[in-house]
């Protein structure tokens, strides 16, 4: 591996500079992105693996990363567990028949992942074959209660009070279906690292919608069965936004790294979050829309407050669909030209 600055920092080695990429970086502020996805499906991107490689690779080419992130989606898990998944433009995913009832969770099984997730893995394999040991290659997959909240509420919400209805209503069913979703969840990440992903990362884009007692009960007990089934195997990074409150306990599930979003003060989050384990974030996502000196102010003050050493540069959430490639190129370019010294 010619660049290998972030698996270094996610092992808690000493390194020259922090390493940087962006959640969500292949997307759609690239012109490289919307020229495919006016072609394309968005599901045939994610199982064309041609497709899958050529976008995985856009930000590695055009931006600069210091990690390539696999191009899918969270939601090719509910798919390949039975649910239709819809991504409707302006709109975002809708599953048509959401999970509510008993009867509704008998539709709703642990694939084998090798059979209905094979294009994700043949994509790996591809872009580890394109990367040529560039940079390394994050998989991914979205934390069982984000999952929850999509395969209940069926769209994206602000609240996703029904599904936090369903958890609180039924128990019994929501933790039956949290643990269907945990073991295709494991069985995915092994087949991901397996098919050549050198970390992968846990998305609870949702985690901050519970109460810290929920959360340990409907979100990080499910999360730490993932950790503790593939920490042995590749560093695993855990972002639970909006879920500081809790960085002790992801922290002790051995995780190689934390996601942080842009509501905590570094020291504070390395002080809750302990000396072991690498801290990744916070940059706002919508300060990129800021005009580059303040970019660069303000991606300093980051890099001072999180310090060099188990840390890895980030956005606090996905980069924005508004944001000019300019705009971030100067955030990678101020992590990499930043003088530690
Ligand atoms: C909640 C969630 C989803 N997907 C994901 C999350 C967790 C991270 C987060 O909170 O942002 C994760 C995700 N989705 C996508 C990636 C690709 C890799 C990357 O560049 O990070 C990753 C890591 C591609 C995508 N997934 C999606 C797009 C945009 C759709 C398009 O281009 O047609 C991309 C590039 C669609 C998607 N997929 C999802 C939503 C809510 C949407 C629509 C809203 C949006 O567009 O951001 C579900």
């Amino acid at each position: 591996m010619k660049n290998d600055l972030l698996i270094k920092a996610l092992k808690g080695e000493t390194v020259d500079r922090a390493p940087v990429w962006m959640m969500r970086q292949a997307g759609r502020y690239l012109p490289e992105y919307i020229a495919l996805r006016n072609r394309y499906g968005f599901f045939e991107r994610c199982q064309t693996p041609e497709l899958a490689c050529e976008i995985t690779l856009q930000p590695v080419d055009i931006i600069g990363v210091d990690a390539a992130i696999l191009f899918s989606d969270i939601l090719v898990v509910p798919q390949a567990m039975g649910m239709e998944v819809q991504l409707i433009e302006h709109k975002g995913p809708v599953l048509p028949e959401p999970i509510r009832t008993e009867q509704d969770l008998e539709r709703i099984v642990v694939p084998d992942v090798h059979d209905r997730l094979h294009y994700v893995f043949d994509a790996i394999k591809l872009i580890k074959q394109e990367l040529n040991g560039r940079v390394p290659l994050i998989g991914f997959a979205g934390a069982p209660w984000t999952l929850l909240c999509y395969m209940v509420q069926g769209q994206g919400s602000k609240t996703f009070d029904e599904a936090k209805a369903f958890c609180y209503k039924n128990p019994v069913l929501a933790h039956t279906l949290l643990q269907r979703i945990t073991d295709t969840t494991i069985a995915y990440l092994k087949a991901q690292i397996e098919a050549g992903a050198d970390a992968v990362q846990l998305f609870d884009s949702w985690g901050g919608l519970l109460s810290p007692h929920d959360f340990e009960d409907i979100s990080l007990q499910y999360m730490r069965q993932i950790v503790a089934a593939v920490k042995d195997l590749a560093p695993i990074v855990v972002f639970a936004k909006g879920a500081w409150h809790s960085l002790a306990e992801m922290a002790a599930t051995g995780a190689a790294g934390l996601g942080i979003d842009w509501c905590i003060k570094p020291g504070l989050a390395r002080s809750m979050a302990g000396s072991k384990v690498t801290l990744q974030g916070n940059f706002d996502p919508a300060k990129l829309l800021a005009p580059i000196p303040v970019i660069q102010q303000e991606v300093k003050q980051m890099l001072q407050g999180f310090g060099k050493d188990r840390y890895i540069a980030n956005l606090g959430h996905g980069i924005l669909p508004n944001v000019p490639v300019d705009h971030a190129r100067a955030f990678v370019d101020t992590v990499k030209e930043y003088a530690w010294h």
